[in-house]
C-alpha cells in the first residue's frame, strides 16, 4: 500500500503561512574522493545534464568518469573550501537568513524560508520538509538561476515534483522559471561591478561569463542563450558601455561535444594574445560563488590570461549575499506570491464551521 505524507494536525483557524523554497545545484559534502564520487553520481545521473541513452550513459559514467574525476575535481574543491565548509552551501545559508530577515518585514502573514539542492544536501525534499512542518500551505519556488536552462531550472522542477508525489496534500505552488530580466537583479549586478570598478578600475574589456550548455540543447529551443545575452546587454546598458566594452563567454564545459560558443579560456587567451591588458570576469548566471567561479576563473583562467601577456585580471564576485542582491530576491518573492489567495483556506474553515452546524441540528 502506497503511504503519504500527511497533515494531520492542520489548524484551519491559523493566518496561512507563506513557504519560500530557495534552491540551487548543489556541492558534495567534502572535499574528498569518496563524497565527489557519490555527488557526480547523482549529478551526472540526471538525463536533464546528459541525455544520451541511459545504458550507454550508464556503462560511461560507472566504467570511465567516475573512476578518474572525483580525484580531480577533489583537488580542485580542496582549493575553495572554507572552515564553514563549500562556498556555493556555506552562502547558500546566509542568503536564507538576510531574506528571511527582510520578509519577515514586510508580510503581514507567517513566512518561512528554506533552502534545497538539486543535489547533495540539503535536498529539495528536505527543504520541503521543513515548509510542510511550518505548514506552508502556499510555496514559492525559487531557483537561484536567473536564467532558464532545461539543465539547471528544468531539472530543479523534476525533483520538486519528484518530491511533491509523496504528499498527501500539495500546497499551491509558484515556481519561478528565471528572472534574469528582472530590473532589482540587473541593478544589483550594474552596482556590483561599478563599487568594484570604483576600488579597482576600469578594465579595457568586461566579460560576462556563464555556465555553458551543449550547443544541441541550445538547437533543441533552450533559451538559456537568448537570456545570458540579454542579462549582459541590460547590465552593460546600465553601465553606459559601448559594444567594444564587454562581451559574453560560456565556461564550464564538459565532454567531447561542442558547447555554446565563445568560449571563456580561448577567448581570454585570444585577448591576452592580441594587446589586451586588464580584464574583468563576472559570472552573473551564478547566485553565489562556487567552484566554477573561485577555482575555474578566479585561478584557472587567470592564469591562463596573465601567462598570455595579460597585465590585470579582476574577478568579480557574485551577488552572493549582498544587500541589493538579497532585496532583488525579495522584490521577486513579493512580485510572485501576489497571486497567492487565501480563498481556498477560508472556505475550507468556513466549510469546517457548516459541518459543525450541520452535526448539531441533526443531535437536536
Ligand atoms: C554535462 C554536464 C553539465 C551541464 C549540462 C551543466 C549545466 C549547468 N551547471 C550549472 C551550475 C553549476 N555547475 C557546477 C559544477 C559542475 N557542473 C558539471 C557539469 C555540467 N553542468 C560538473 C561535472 C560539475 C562538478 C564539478 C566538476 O567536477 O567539475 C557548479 C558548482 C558546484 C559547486 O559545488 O561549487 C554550479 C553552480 C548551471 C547553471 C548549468 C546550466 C545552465
Ligand atoms: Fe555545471
Ligand atoms: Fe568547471
Amino acid at each position: 500500500m502506497k503511504s503519504y505524507l500527511n497533515t494531520t494536525n492542520y489548524n484551519h483557524n491559523t493566518i496561512p503561512t507563506t513557504g519560500v523554497l530557495l534552491m540551487n545545484l548543489g556541492t558534495p559534502d567534502a572535499p574528498t574522493a569518496p563524497a565527489l564520487r557519490r555527488y557526480l553520481a547523482e549529478f551526472l545521473a540526471d538525463p536533464r545534464i546528459t541525455e544520451l541513452p541511459r545504458w550507454l550513459w550508464w556503462f560511461i559514467l560507472h566504467g570511465i568518469i567516475l573512476r578518474t574525476r572525483p580525484a580531480k575535481s577533489a583537488k580542485k574543491y580542496q582549493q575553495i573550501w572554507t572552515d564553514a565548509g563549500s562556498p556555493l552551501l556555506a552562502t547558500s545559508y546566509i542568503q536564507v537568513d538576510k531574506l528571511q530577515a527582510i520578509l519577515a518585514e514586510k508580510f503581514q502573514s507567517p513566512v518561512v524560508v528554506a533552502m534545497g539542492m538539486r543535489y547533495g544536501n540539503p535536498s529539495i525534499a528536505a527543504g520541503l520538509e521543513q515548509l510542510r512542518q511550518a505548514q506552508a500551505q502556499r510555496i514559492l519556488c525559487l531557483p537561484l538561476y536567473p536564467q532558464y536552462s532545461s539543465a539547471s531550472t528544468g531539472s530543479t522542477f523534476d525533483a520538486l515534483g519528484d518530491a511533491l508525489k509523496t504528499w498527501r496534500w500539495i500546497p499551491d505552488i509558484h515556481f519561478i522559471t528565471h528572472y534574469h530580466d528582472f530590473p532589482p537583479y540587473i541593478h544589483a549586478l550594474a552596482n556590483s561591478i561599478q563599487t568594484h570598478w570604483a576600488t579597482h578600475g576600469q578594465p579595457d574589456k568586461l566579460l560576462f561569463s556563464f555556465h555553458g550548455i551543449p550547443k544541441r540543447f541550445f538547437l533543441s529551443g533552450d533559451p538559456y542563450h537568448c537570456e545570458c545575452y540579454k542579462t549582459a546587454r541590460l547590465v552593460a546598458e546600465q553601465l553606459g558601455l559601448t559594444e567594444a566594452q564587454w562581451q559574453v563567454v560560456f565556461q564550464s564545459r564538459f565532454g567531447r561535444e561542442e558547447w555554446l560558443k565563445p568560449y571563456t579560456d580561448e577567448t581570454l587567451i585570444h585577448l591576452a594574445k592580441t594587446g589586451v591588458k586588464r580584464v574583468a570576469v563576472i559570472c552573473a548566471g551564478f547566485s553565489v560563488d562556487c567552484l566554477e567561479t573561485l577555482e575555474e576563473i578566479d585561478i584557472e583562467n587567470r592564469a591562463l590570461f596573465l601567462q598570455n601577456g595579460g597585465e590585470t585580471f579582476h574577478y568579480i564576485p557574485a551577488l552572493n549575499a549582498d544587500d541589493l542582491h538579497i532585496q532583488a530576491l525579495a522584490a521577486l518573492v513579493i512580485k510572485y506570491t501576489q497571486g497567492f489567495e487565501d480563498k481556498s483556506l477560508i472556505t475550507l474553515q468556513n466549510e469546517a464551521e457548516q459541518r459543525v452546524k450541520l452535526a448539531e441540528k441533526r443531535q437536536s
